[in-house]
């Protein structure tokens, strides 16, 4: 029996709005574990955040908004994920925001050096420390992961910064700031905007992004604001003009029919934000689908 580890990642300290938090424990509440039991998984439900003190408020450098926290957080979903991976199983991260993508790609990257990553996102998040503008670290993920910063906040300094600018690629991009366009356009990265879904379809746009990245095993970062606001409301920095729910299901159903996934994350789930109880309803359920699509759930 294949293995899983539902990794809870209740971590809100990459960006300001309370309530990301919750977003594991609302996806445990709609049986996710569950439903994964029923596709023939045998599941674990890890919590490498139960041990983590309070954030403190003057956790600062510069104008980066609490580096002791996303630190030592993604350091211990690092050293869980690796584990994970290392007796076979595979890690399914439920954020809190997307931040924890420091702690769960090093990982994937640590057990098999030449996996790629697919960003599956509104955002970029590869602000440097310089760049970003916000201060919030869940938009400067990928810069970590890639070693583009140089002073190093000490917290973040265990970061292996092993992903190359060849094994990513990113879909769904639709508000991405000036510096970043910057970091994309000299590094090369292939990014693919709501503009190419439009102009070629879903399915030529994953085609595009596999044969960038090449070969090997596949990491899935699954921000849900890549979906449009309309079906995914619950979130912290949604953009409009988003992935239909089909887009968005289509993508890691066509992953799951590859069987090169070994890690995925579904993160940015912020129950707080619904402004009533079908948005709490409409964004889990989409949460959840996205993740038992990468699965396998639809593939007979
Ligand atoms: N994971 C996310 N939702 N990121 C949003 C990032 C927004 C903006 N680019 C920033 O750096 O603050
Ligand atoms: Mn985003
Ligand atoms: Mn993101």
């Amino acid at each position: 029996m294949p293995q899983l580890s539902i990794v809870l990642a209740p971590f809100s300290g990459g960006q300001p709005r309370k309530g990301v938090d919750l977003g594991p424990k609302y996806m445990l509440k709609q049986g996710l574990p569950t439903h994964l039991e029923e596709l023939g998984y045998d599941v674990e439900i890890n919590e490498p955040l139960a041990g983590l003190p309070e954030a403190e408020e003057d956790d600062k450098f510069g104008h980066i908004k609490n580096p002791t926290s996303v630190g030592d957080a993604t350091k211990l979903i690092y050293e869980n994920n690796l584990e994970a991976l290392n007796k076979n199983s595979f890690p399914l991260t439920l954020g809190g925001d997307h931040s924890i993508a420091i702690g769960t790609v090093s990982a994937v990257l640590e057990k098999h050096p030449d996996a790629g990553l697919l960003w599956v996102d509104a955002h970029a998040d590869i602000n440097t420390l310089e760049s970003t503008i916000s201060g919030n670290l869940h938009g400067c993920p990928v810069s970590f992961l890639m070693g583009l910063n140089e002073n190093v906040p000490t917290s973040l300094q265990w970061v292996p910064k092993k992903l190359r600018p060849n094994k990513i690629a990113y879909i769904g991009l639709r508000d991405v700031d000036p510096g970043e366009k910057q970091i994309l356009k000299k590094l090369g990265i292939p990014a693919f905007s709501m503009y190419h879904i439009d102009r070629y379809g879903m399915n030529t746009v994953i085609e595009m992004a596999l044969e960038a990245i090449g070969p090997g095993p596949l990491i899935l970062s699954y921000d849900v604001d890549a979906i449009d606001p309309q079906y995914v409301p619950a979130t912290g920095t949604p953009v409009r003009g988003g992935l239909t729910l089909r887009e968005a299901l289509f993508l890691p159903e066509r992953l799951a029919e590859t069987k090169r996934l070994v890690a995925m994350d579904v993160v940015e789930v912020n129950p707080r934000l619904a402004s009533n109880d079908v948005h709490v309803v409409d964004t889990i359920s989409a949460g959840c689908a996205v993740a038992r699509c990468a699965l396998g759930e639809t593939l007979l």
